[in-house]
C-alpha cells in the first residue's frame, strides 16, 4: 500500500484556493434537525423483475422511501431525526477514482459531527482490500484539511471493486463487527453498490447491525434511475473532457489535414460520448446503444465514416473529430460474440495465450481478422465484474486502421479521388478522471449521503438500492463549440451548472407535464362545454404557446447520430 495515502500534502494555489470552496446544501439538509416524511415502498424499476428482486434481497427489499422535507413544509406525518448515541461509520473507495469522491467523506464527515463530536467516520486504507484487513485512518479536520474539493482518491486510495466471494464478504463483516460499525459507506459505480446491495442484504440476514449504504460516484454516468439523476464526477468529467475535444477541433480546422479519432473513458453506456459532443460540436459521434439497436457491424460502421469522409473531401474538407465511446466495441454485434466466447474462456480459467486456440471457428476467423494489437488488448484479463477491460481496448485505433484500409481500397479502385487519409488517435480518460472537480461536483458530492431529485431544486431520498446494470442511453449540429475549461470562480462561474444531458431530462419531464395537460384539455373541451371553460382554456392555451416556443428550440437541436458537418 502507498506510503503517502492518507498523508497532509503541500497543496498548489489553485488547490488551496479550491479547498476554500464551501459546498452549498439543499436547504432540507442545513442546519442539525433534519425532517424526514417516509414515502412509498421500494421496488424495482421494472416491475416485472419485482418479485425476482424481491426473492434476491428478501430482508432489503421494499424498504419505505424517505423524502427529506424543507424547514418550513407543514405535512402531518413529519418525523424529526432525533439526536442519537455517537455512531461509528466506516467509508471506503471502492470504485475507480471520479472527481468529487472525497467531497462525499467530507460531507459526512462535517454530518456526523454537526451531530456529535463523538461520531466518529473511519477511512478504510487501501479500498477493498483495506476493507478486509481493517486497515483504518480517522477522519479528523487535521486529516481532510488538504482533501477539500480536491480531486482523485488519494485521501484513502482504491485497490479492486469486489466486495462478493464468501472469503470477502465474511472478511467484511467481521471488520464491521470487530470495528463495531454503525456504517459502512461504499463509493464507487455499478459493480460496487451492486456488490452493497447484497453486501446489506447479508449483513441483516446475519444479524450484523452495520447498515450498508452505496453512493453512486463514477465518471460513467450510468448509474441513473428516477432518483438518481446523475453520477458524481459525470459532470466534471464532460466539462473537462469537451474542453479537451474543442481544443482538438480547433487544431483539426487549423491545419486541415487530419482526422481525429478520439475514445473516451466512460464504460459501457455512451452517456459521457454524448454529453460531450452536446458541449464541443464534434463532426460524428457513434453512440454504442445506436449501434446495438441498429444491429450495425463493424464494417457498416467503418463504411458510413469513409462516406463522410468521401462526402467532406468533395466539399474540400480533409479533417474532421470522430468521438467514441469506450464501450463502442462490445456494441458491435460481431465482437460482442467474439468477447463474449474470450469471457467464458477466462470464466474456465484458460491462460490468455491459450485463448485464441480455443476459439469457435466463426469467431477465429474474426480473431483473426483483426489487427494484432487488438487481438492482444481482447485477451487480457477481466474486470471484476467479468467483462473485458474497455479501457485497455483501443477501439480508436482500430477505426482509424480499418478507414484508413477501406479509403486506400476506394482510391485504387478509382471511388475516391481526394487527399489520402490521415489519422491521429486519442484516448481521453485519466486526463479528465484526475480533474479538481467543478463545482456542481463539490456541492452533489457533499450532500450526497442523501441523493437529490430535481437537482436544481430541494428535495431528497436516501440511496442504497440495489442497482445491478449500466442505464444506456435513451435513444429517443461545422460549428465546433469551445466550451472552455471548468470555471470555479468569477464571471464564467456555472454558466453550464449542469450536462446538458440533465438539462434534456428536465425537457422530458416538461413534455410529460404538456402532454398530460393537452389530454385533460382534450377531454374537457367537448361540444356543447361552458363557455367559461372554453374561456379558461383558451387563456392557457397562450401560456403553453409561450412554453412550446422556447421548448422547440432545443428538441429541434438533436443531434444526428452519423452526421458529418
Ligand atoms: O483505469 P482503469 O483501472 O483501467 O479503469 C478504467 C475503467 O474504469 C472506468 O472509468 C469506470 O468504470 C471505466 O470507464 C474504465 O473502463
Amino acid at each position: 500500500m502507498d506510503a503517502d495515502l492518507g498523508s497532509p500534502r503541500e497543496l498548489t494555489w489553485l488547490q488551496r484556493r479550491r479547498a476554500l470552496y464551501q459546498p452549498e446544501l439543499p436547504p432540507c439538509l442545513q442546519g442539525t434537525r433534519v425532517r424526514v416524511k417516509f414515502g412509498d415502498s421500494t421496488t424495482s424499476i421494472d416491475p416485472k423483475c419485482a418479485d425476482i428482486v424481491a426473492q434476491a434481497f428478501p430482508h432489503t427489499f421494499g424498504q419505505k422511501l424517505v423524502h427529506f422535507l424543507e424547514p418550513n413544509t407543514m405535512v402531518s406525518d413529519a418525523q424529526v431525526i432525533e439526536e442519537r448515541p455517537p455512531i461509528r461509520v466506516g467509508v471506503l473507495f471502492s470504485g475507480r477514482q471520479s472527481p468529487g469522491g472525497h467531497n462525499v467523506i467530507w460531507g459526512t464527515y462535517d454530518a456526523m459531527k454537526a451531530q456529535s463530536p463523538h461520531n466518529v467516520l473511519l477511512g478504510f486504507v487501501g479500498g477493498t482490500e483495506g476493507l478486509f484487513a481493517k486497515k483504518t485512518l480517522e477522519i479528523t479536520d487535521g486529516v481532510f484539511s488538504s482533501y477539500k474539493n480536491q480531486g482523485g482518491f488519494d485521501l484513502l486510495g482504491r485497490t479492486v471493486d469486489q466486495i462478493r466471494t464468501t472469503e470477502q464478504v465474511n472478511a467484511a463483516m467481521s471488520t464491521c463487527c470487530d470495528l463495531s460499525l454503525d456504517g459502512l459507506i461504499i463509493i464507487g459505480g455499478v459493480t460496487s453498490n451492486s456488490d452493497a446491495a447484497q453486501l446489506a442484504e447479508t449483513f441483516v440476514k446475519h444479524n450484523c447491525k452495520t447498515k450498508v449504504i452505496g453512493v453512486p460516484v463514477t465518471l460513467s454516468g450510468d448509474l441513473k434511475n428516477q432518483f438518481v439523476e446523475t453520477t458524481v464526477g459525470f459532470d466534471t468529467v464532460c466539462k473537462v473532457d469537451s474542453q479537451l475535444i474543442s481544443n482538438v477541433c480547433l487544431d483539426a480546422v487549423s491545419a486541415g489535414k487530419y482526422y481525429y479519432f478520439v475514445r473516451l473513458m466512460g464504460g459501457k453506456a455512451s452517456h459521457v460520448a454524448f454529453e460531450c459532443a452536446l458541449q464541443s460540436h464534434p463532426n460524428m459521434v457513434i453512440l454504442g446503444e445506436e449501434v446495438a439497436l441498429s444491429k450495425l457491424t463493424l464494417m457498416e460502421i467503418i463504411n458510413k465514416i469513409c462516406d463522410g469522409v468521401q462526402a467532406r473531401a468533395a466539399q474540400g474538407k480533409y479533417h474532421g473529430v470522430l468521438l467514441i465511446p469506450e464501450g463502442l466495441i462490445e456494441s458491435i454485434p460481431e465482437m460482442y460474440a467474439l468477447i463474449q466466447e474470450i469471457n467464458n474462456l477466462h470464466s474456465n480459467n484458460v491462460p490468455e495465450d491459450e485463448i485464441p486456440s480455443q476459439l469457435s471457428p466463426w469467431a477465429a476467423a474474426l480473431f483473426k481478422f483483426l489487427p494484432q494489437f487488438i487481438r492482444r488488448e481482447l485477451v487480457l484479463h477481466q474486470e471484476s465484474d467479468n467483462s473485458a477491460q474497455l479501457s485497455q481496448i483501443d477501439t480508436e485505433q482500430l477505426l482509424a486502421h480499418l478507414v484508413e484500409a477501406e479509403m486506400n481500397n476506394r482510391t485504387k479502385e478509382g471511388n475516391y479521388k481526394g487527399r489520402k487519409f490521415s489519422s491521429v488517435c486519442h484516448f481521453f480518460g485519466s486526463q479528465a478522471r484526475g480533474s479538481l472537480p467543478s463545482n456542481f461536483d463539490c456541492n452533489y458530492a457533499y450532500a450526497m449521503m442523501s441523493v437529490r431529485r430535481h437537482l436544481r431544486g430541494p428535495g431528497a431520498v436516501p440511496i442504497g438500492r440495489p442497482v445491478i446494470h449500466p442505464s444506456p442511453i435513451d435513444l429517443k449540429a461545422e460549428s465546433y463549440a469551445t466550451p472552455g475549461g471548468i470555471q470555479f470562480e468569477g464571471p464564467g462561474t456555472d454558466t453550464k451548472p449542469i450536462t446538458l444531458t440533465m438539462e434534456g431530462q428536465d425537457y422530458l419531464g416538461d413534455i410529460e407535464i404538456l402532454q398530460d395537460y393537452l389530454e385533460k384539455l382534450r377531454t374537457i373541451l367537448k361540444p356543447g362545454c361552458s363557455r367559461e371553460v372554453l374561456k379558461a382554456a383558451i387563456s392557457s392555451m397562450a401560456s403553453v404557446n409561450d412554453v412550446l416556443k422556447v421548448m422547440s428550440a432545443p428538441l429541434n437541436a438533436e443531434l444526428p447520430l452519423y452526421h458529418f458537418n
